[in-house]
């Protein structure tokens, strides 16, 4: 399992090892042991499953209150996506700011985005699954959401926002500045220092 670093401090990409041969491969996508080793101590209760059927479909930008902010392990099963992380910890040095990468069944990486941040991403191919492990139960009473395209954070999708495909919910999110924020920064991620940048 290899790790890289992002512009957020926290935000981190994992690329676990494949083992290929005459029929494909196989992968430990998911090791709690493999992660605490690289300094992520994360205890992952849920896993979640989404098919997203068109290009340019748009889930986010999502977030779960305290007592039950989740933390989130995201690869994609099938097809390609842009993975959003925005920092919305009060204080934070990087608060408000934002980073995306591309996520791919082909690729296997997966992008842990901790507690304190917005996740969302867009699709780029049809029919893609995403698949994702969360740190905390669904609760739908800590249910939060930020406009996708909130200028104030200025999220480059790839796509014009009137071709965004988004639930209605999405489509009625408030802004960041308008947000009831619950987060405030707590100082910087000890398994992020120092790592190298994804290619
Ligand atoms: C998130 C969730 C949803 N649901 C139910 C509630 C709704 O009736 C239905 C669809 O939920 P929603 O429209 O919120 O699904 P997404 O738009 O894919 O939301 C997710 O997308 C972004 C990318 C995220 O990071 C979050 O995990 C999550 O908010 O599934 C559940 O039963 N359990 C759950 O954990």
């Amino acid at each position: 399992m290899r790790i890289f670093g992002t512009a957020l401090d926290g935000v981190v990409v994992f690329v676990p090892r494949r083992f290929g041969d005459a029929r494909g491969y196989f992968s430990e996508t998911w090791s709690r042991r493999v992660l605490a080793g690289l300094g992520v101590d994360l205890d992952f209760v849920q896993d979640n499953q989404s098919l997203s059927r068109t290009v340019g479909t748009v889930r986010g930008l999502h977030f779960q209150r305290p007592p039950h902010a989740q933390a989130k392990l995201v690869r994609v099963g099938r097809g390609r996506i842009l993975d959003v992380a925005v920092d919305i910890r009060v204080g934070s040095p990087t608060y408000g700011k934002w980073v995306g990468v591309e996520l791919s069944a082909e690729d296997g990486r997966q992008l842990l985005i901790p507690a304190g941040f917005l996740h969302g991403f867009v699709t780029r191919e049809p029919d893609t699954e995403v698949i994702y492990k969360c740190s905390d139960y669904y609760a739908p009473d800590c249910d939060g959401a930020v406009r996708f395209d909130d200028p104030g954070i200025g999220v480059d999708w790839g796509i014009a926002p009137g071709d965004a495909v988004l639930s209605d919910k999405d489509r009625a999110a408030p802004l960041l500045r308008d947000l009831d924020n619950p987060f405030r920064y707590a100082g910087p991620f000890a398994y992020s220092a120092g790592l190298e940048a994804l290619a």
